[in-house]
């Protein structure tokens, strides 16, 4: 079974608010196939979540004749913005029902090119430890909470961090010789940390890197996406350089602390950016202080590095993320405790107003 058999099996699911099929509505997403598993997420109008249960049992018997035993269903509610595409794209075509057709396989080419609709953004930092991942994913889990369709590729190539950030032990599976992203905590993802064994160091020289991030491009089979967040190495080096050069509409954050060594490495980055003309979204200030239980602000590690390379580079300081104390957590819950901010964190709060400056952002792009 593949994407199109999928969408073509479950093709007689209508949603009850437009009565038209999910699958023409583009209402089922990140389909993901692995033999006899397959996974998908269902978006809903808001109003039924008593339906779920209907809703999955109708794909699995639609499903299990065709040898697919295990079905993970994914609800999401309808955002409104999808809401409103929805009825834009049925003002505009009144008398034909939309042609259902499945999500193309993205070539290289037609990944990056501007008429994908995919939208990049790569984080970078001036040096390593700043933050850089830890920001990636939480920007790319809060624009995907806010009913984005998201990507991550994480480049940093030599330090990838994000497998264990984000709990990845299993490796990609490859079907029809391409390889599947791994799907967590609704984003997709893909990492050098998936094609290496353990926790070695990676030994590569320039091309191989070159050809690793080539493959992220060209060989994945990214499901419908709206944005790829990418993490790039620290520094300026032939990766961040690459980046630019491939995906020249990239937009790019900065990531530093609020330390004046942090901002002034950072810049150098920043630099990059502007030299490659890639739009600079704005800064992001990780570590910036942290609040202890009495709720007394200190500045552990300086202040004011944030807003200065926002000046700096001439834009926007975008977010201040305190730093999360994980005392009183067991090391052994702290060690695979995922690092996408819980629920209720002042972090998690702060990415999501950050996600929406950022979706702002990349519309006046
Ligand atoms: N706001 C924060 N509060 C507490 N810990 C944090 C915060 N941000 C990051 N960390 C921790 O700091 C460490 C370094 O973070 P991270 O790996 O994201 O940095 P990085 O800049 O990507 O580093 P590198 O480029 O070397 O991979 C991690 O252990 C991460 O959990």
């Amino acid at each position: 079974m593949n994407k199109e058999d999928i969408i073509s099996a479950i093709v007689h699911l209508t949603d009850e608010e437009h009565q038209l099929p999910l699958t023409d509505l583009g209402l089922i997403r990140d389909i993901m196939t692995r033999g006899d598993y397959a996974a998908l997420t269902v978006t809903l109008s808001t109003d039924m979540s008593d339906k779920q249960e209907w809703y999955k049992d109708q794909i699995v018997q639609a499903l299990s004749p065709k040898g697919i035993t295990e079905v993970h269903v994914r609800f999401k509610e309808v955002s409104p913005r999808e809401r409103q595409e929805i009825v834009n794209s049925r003002i505009n075509k009144p008398a034909q029902p939309p042609v259902q057709k499945a999500p193309a396989m993205p070539a290289y080419a037609s990944i990056v090119s501007e008429e994908s609709g995919i939208q990049f953004i790569a984080v970078a930092s001036g040096k390593g430890g700043v933050g850089k991942s830890t920001v990636t994913v939480n920007l790319a889990a809060a624009l995907a909470r806010s009913g984005q369709r998201v990507g991550v590729i994480d480049a940093d190539i030599y330090g990838h961090s994000i497998p264990s950030m984000m709990n990845i032990d299993e490796r990609p599976q490859k079907h029809n010789n391409r390889i599947m992203p791994i799907e967590r905590e609704g984003l997709q993802v893909i990492s050098t940390g998936f094609f290496v064994a353990g926790n070695k160091p990676v030994v590569w020289r320039g091309p191989m890197l070159a050809k690793m991030f080539t493959t992220f491009l060209s060989e994945v089979e990214w499901g419908p996406l709206d944005i790829i967040v990418i993490d790039l190495p620290p520094g300026t080096g032939d990766i961040a350089l690459d980046v630019h050069q491939r995906i020249p509409h990239c937009a790019e954050i900065l990531v530093t602390t609020p330390h004046p060594t942090a901002q002034h490495v950072a810049s150098r980055a920043g630099e990059m950016a502007r030299q490659t003309n890639h739009p600079i979204l704005g800064v992001v200030e990780n570590m910036s202080y942290f609040t202890d239980p009495a709720g007394i602000r200190h500045d552990l590690f300086g202040r004011g590095g944030g807003a200065a390379l926002a000046e700096q580079m001439e834009t926007e300081l975008l977010a201040q993320i305190p730093i999360r104390s994980l005392g009183g957590i067991p090391l052994d819950e702290a060690q695979t405790a995922s690092s996408v901010y819980p629920e209720h964190s002042e972090q998690r709060k702060i990415f999501d107003e950050l996600a929406e400056k950022v979706l702002k952002q990349l519309a006046c792009l």
